[in-house]
């Protein structure tokens, strides 16, 4: 990497180059991030356009190639130096972390999805056979198991896009499922008619939060390491932790219903996940809790929350989570296997995202 490009340069100097997607979602979080890095560096940030292989291709997710198409070009303009930081949506992170990359994550917002329906409609009150749309396999399976007669529909594009599906004028849906998140970051929450419940609804593992990625040669003594334990939110990361584990543990393609919901309560980190049969006929949930001890060093409580998913990831397939989604079982879990950089193997790599929608 180039010395301009080095932050914890004096103050006035080249600012600091953050990278986002494009889209209005990837720009407004990232534009969050880019003025409190501004706040804690003193220092200007730019944002770089980075322009992703999820935002070029339209296909369905599932025909997609699954892991890291909104992520592997952000981590190349990284490693490349073309920018020094950069900001993902947690949930469409693989979970392998590469090698030279680290992450940090800021407080999550409301990790639930959110239903957006014409009328001000319900999962509850939503008409027999009404047309809800999602291109999540995870939402599909749950909102059928609590809605066996509603029909789901496959949908993509971004956050608009797929609100006019079932809210613009030329609407041929009657409801929509996005991350509550997503929502709440475009200043859109009033167009949603119910926040589900994890109960019904588990989210995806790490939705609702940000990963802000540097390399991680430049976080030594650096202004940016600083800001980066600033940013730090641990009760986000021990919950997004455990809730990764689990996917990392199934071993679960982006085709994979799983939901994971964590949280940290009455000094304990509790989590529940959830694996579907696609057409939500069947389900297993599985929930446990660990005590965090509130003088443990950060990395006893980070083994504690990974073991904590572990646990219930194994707990799940116990009960036959293999038989009911297309869980690649057996193999040692991919975030061990430092050889397992998900973007060069897109086809089977354990993924970070249920939901590629495009957001
Ligand atoms: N690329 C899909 C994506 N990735 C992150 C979010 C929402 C925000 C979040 O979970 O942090 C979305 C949109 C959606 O699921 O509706």
């Amino acid at each position: 990497m180039s010395t301009s490009s080095s932050p914890g340069t004096s103050p006035g100097t080249a600012p600091l180059r953050l990278g986002t997607r494009g889209s209005a979602l990837a720009t407004t979080q990232s534009g969050t991030v880019a003025r409190r890095l501004e706040e804690l560096l003193g220092r200007p940030v730019e944002l770089v356009r980075i322009r992703t292989e999820g935002d070029v291709k339209t296909g369905s997710l599932a025909t997609l190639g699954g892991t890291g198409v909104f992520v592997t070009a952000l981590r190349e303009a990284l490693a490349d130096g073309r920018c020094d930081v950069a900001v993902h949506s947690l949930k469409d992170l693989p979970t392998a972390q590469p090698d030279g990359l680290t992450i940090v994550t800021p407080e999550r917002e409301d990790p639930r999805d959110a239903l957006c329906a014409r009328d001000g409609l319900t999962l509850e009150t939503l008409p027999r056979g009404a047309r809800v749309g999602t291109g999540s396999p995870r939402r599909a399976a749950q909102i059928q198991a609590a809605r066996p007669d509603v029909e789901l529909v496959d949908i993509r594009g971004n956050v608009e896009t797929r609100l006019a599906r079932a809210l613009g004028p030329d609407a041929d849906l009657d409801a929509v499922v996005l991350a509550y998140a997503g929502l709440s970051r475009l200043g859109r929450t009033e167009v949603v008619t119910e926040v589900l419940d994890a109960k019904v609804v588990a989210p995806a593992p790490g939705q609702g939060a940000l990963a802000v990625e540097a390399r991680t040669g430049d976080l030594g003594a650096s202004a940016l390491a600083g800001a980066f334990t600033a940013l730090d939110h641990r009760p986000t990361r021990l919950s997004v932790r455990a809730e990764r584990a689990v996917l990392a543990r199934l071993e679960a393609g982006c085709a994979a219903p799983v939901g994971a919901h964590a949280r940290v309560e009455a000094g304990e980190l509790q989590l529940t996940a959830v694996v579907a049969r696609v057409d939500g006929t069947e389900q297993l949930t599985h929930s446990a809790a660990t005590p965090l001890a509130a003088d443990a060093d950060p990395r006893t409580q980070d083994d504690a929350a990974h073991a904590l998913g572990v646990r219930v990831a194994e707990a799940l397939l116990a009960d036959g989570a293999a038989r009911l989604a297309p869980l690649t079982v057996g193999a040692a879990p991919a975030e061990l296997d430092p050889a397992a950089r998900a973007d060069v193997a897109p086809l089977r790599a354990p993924t970070g995202t249920d939901d590629p929608e495009g957001a």
